[in-house]
């Protein structure tokens, strides 16, 4: 039995998480979650998995939450994500928040020699050095969640890292990837909020809409598989039907296919190297009959051009990238800016930013704040 700690529990994949646990509940357990606000559907996640330990974002929820469930432990704040990403039973902690504030409690995770079964792309773009230092000190495991991120780890399964001639990170293109930037003035947090092929949680979706998902994804790859920018191409794939590909010195292409299902990808980090059977729709491709691909447009992707300048930067620059782009997309959820605002406002971030070569984590969090403060400052 394997005892599972879930960071995110009722988000996208946090639902997607318990889905699994529950189609395999002899294998799996959940000891331990953490939530934001979302109470209703916390309840209805105790009363079915009954785990040892909760976190929820705010004290007020601690508060009733305490009183109506005497036998779970109920904790909150930053300190209660740490308690449920460090809880003594949990083997895997599958890190599913949204944002860099799953930072801190996969840090302490990797500490407490857990394994990791990482979604949350933040946490790599903003402190990928300090993530991967420690999970080699303690021995830890860092399992991609990421569809693309896992494609290429399945890809890379018994092959040589000294082999690999690049990797083929692919992109949906969003959204609103038929508009042209001139069709982008005035869409609406509805339209974007609209992916074709993948229902997720909204940052992840804008990101998508923005192709600032796939910046993170580079630079997410670029610390999982210690792999340089040069050697890391982003694709356009409408059909989101291959997941990534690596190519070989010998110039054969590796790629992980599959309909687009997040339990596939989590799954996979909970029984790997084994795989176990997963109620998921087969891909049929006389079906699908065709399969798009085209160059990417840098032109009018400017936030992908963001990501790689920034992860080539390195230093703070990731980190001042992820936290731009993390207020901006909350601006505009909020309707306070417009979409092109939020690519607008990151430029504006990088270029206010004086970098500083190897942030400890203290460092990451200023500089994480300031940003934040930085942007609101623009709006203001
Ligand atoms: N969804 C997907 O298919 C994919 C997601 N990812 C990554 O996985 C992560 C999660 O994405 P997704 O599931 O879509 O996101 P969601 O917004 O659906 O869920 C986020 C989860 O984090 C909780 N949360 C949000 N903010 C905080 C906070 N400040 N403190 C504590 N908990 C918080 C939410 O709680 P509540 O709702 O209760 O407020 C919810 O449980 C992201 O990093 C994303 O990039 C990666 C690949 C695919
Ligand atoms: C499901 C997943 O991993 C997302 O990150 C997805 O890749 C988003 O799709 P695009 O960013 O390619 O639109
Ligand atoms: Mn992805």
């Amino acid at each position: 039995m394997k005892k599972i700690a879930l960071l995110g529990a009722t988000g996208s994949i946090g639902t997607q998480t318990l889905d699994v646990i529950r189609t395999h509940r002899d294998e799996f357990s959940l000891v331990s979650m953490s939530v934001g606000q979302n109470i209703d559907k916390t309840r209805e996640i105790l009363a079915e998995f009954q785990p040892r330990i909760l976190s929820v974002s705010k004290k007020e929820d601690y508060e009733v939450l305490k009183d109506e469930f005497l036998n779970i432990t109920i904790v909150y704040g930053e300190e209660g994500l740490i308690e449920v990403a460090t809880c003594s039973e949990a083997d895997v902690v599958v890190t599913a928040v949204m944002g860099s504030v799953g930072l801190f409690p996969t840090i302490e995770a990797i500490r407490a020699r857990k394994t990791i079964a990482l979604a949350n792309k933040e946490t790599l773009v903003t402190a990928g050095h300090l993530v991967m230092k420690e999970a080699q000190e303690y021995g830890v495991s860092i399992l991609p969640v990421d569809s693309e991120h896992s494609a290429i780890y399945q890809c890379l399964q018994g092959e040589n890292m000294k082999e690999i001639n690049r990797l083929i990170i692919t992109a949906s293109g969003g959204s609103f990837r038929d508009k042209t930037r001139q069709e982008l003035e005035g869409v609406t947090v509805e339209e974007a909020l609209n992916h074709p092929n993948w229902s997720m949680g909204a940052k992840i979706t804008i990101d998508s809409a923005t192709m600032m998902n796939k910046g993170l994804e580079v630079i997410e790859a670029h610390w999982l598989f210690n792999m340089p920018y040069e050697k890391i191409d982003v694709l356009l794939h409408k059909q989101s039907i291959i997941h990534s590909m690596v190519e070989f010195h010998d110039r054969s292409v590796m790629a992980q296919l599959g309909t687009p299902d997040m339990r596939v990808p989590i799954q996979y980090a909970l029984t790997y190297p084994n795989r176990m059977v997963l109620p998921s729709t087969p891909l049929n491709l006389a079906e699908i009959g065709t399969l798009d691909f085209a160059k990417m447009d840098f032109e009018r992707y400017r936030c992908l051009s963001f990501a790689f300048e920034a992860g080539k930067t390195g230093g703070t620059m990731p980190t001042v990238l992820n936290a731009a782009n993390e207020q901006a997309v909350a601006l505009f959820l909020e309707g306070k800016i417009s979409f092109l605002q939020i690519e607008d406002v990151i430029e504006k971030a990088l270029n206010w930013h004086t970098v500083q070569q190897n942030p400890c984590l203290q460092t990451i969090k200023e500089v994480d704040l300031e940003t934040r403060s930085y942007v609101l400052s623009l709006i203001s």
